[in-house]
């Protein structure tokens, strides 16, 4: 059951947000933490869920708004999981272009059966900032890393990950394609079903 009419995105992510917002459609009024701050909460948990709280609590209570956030990043098989929660800052928060060619230079030839990867997203939302029970979702979405990128959709890691149900690369997809095949996607339909909105 959907106890609001409002809610504030805590991301300071433009391709997050735009793909959040998308998916939400028009069930719910949403704003952006944008509108009330520029300061990024340090991510200092040790796992995706609790970076997901942390910025959720942070945005529920510089808005005054319900906040859903979302914390994800790529864990990729050979480096034993890594960059994992953290991915935005794999080559030491220089942005996506060096983070992908860190993770090209690191899976230098390594052969195609062992660059398998996947991305993962976990969702939290935070009624108000001292919620007691945040709800959570997660999402999975299983992939390979290409030898080089390909496409120009999407952001982040997109470009190297290659998605075999389609044949393509995530950056290839069309937006409204990854938006129903993405681990984003994936812990927001658990989200909205938990949420009554399905
Ligand atoms: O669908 C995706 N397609 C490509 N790359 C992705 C995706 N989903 C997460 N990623 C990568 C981007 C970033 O390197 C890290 C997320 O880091 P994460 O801290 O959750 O987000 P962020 O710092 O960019 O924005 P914010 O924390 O304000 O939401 O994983
Ligand atoms: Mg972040």
């Amino acid at each position: 059951m959907m106890l609001f009419k409002e809610l504030v995105l805590a991301s300071h992510n433009a391709g997050k947000l735009k793909e959040l917002q998308a998916m939400l459609g028009d069930a719910v009024r949403v704003r952006s933490i944008g509108e009330f701050s520029d300061i990024e909460p340090e991510e200092t948990g040790l796992s995706f869920v609790e970076n997901a709280i942390l910025k959720a609590r942070n945005a529920a209570r510089i808005s005054g708004l319900p906040a859903l956030a979302d914390d994800s990043g790529l864990a990729v098989d050979h480096l034993g999981g890594a960059p994992g929660i953290y991915s935005a800052r794999y080559a030491g928060g220089q942005g996506d272009a060096a983070n992908n060619a860190k993770l090209l230079d690191a899976l230098k030839d390594v052969p195609d059966a062992e660059r398998g990867a996947q991305f993962v997203c976990a969702l939290a939302l935070l009624r108000h900032a001292d919620d007691p029970l945040p709800i959570l979702c997660e999402g999975l979405w299983q992939g390979r890393i290409l030898h080089s990128a390909q496409g120009e959709h999407g952001f982040g890691y997109d470009p190297l990950f290659w998605v075999p149900e389609r044949d393509c690369s995530s950056a290839e997809l069309a937006p409204k394609d990854k938006n129903q095949l993405s681990h984003r996607a994936r812990a927001m339909a658990l989200l909205k079903q938990r949420l009554g909105i399905a």
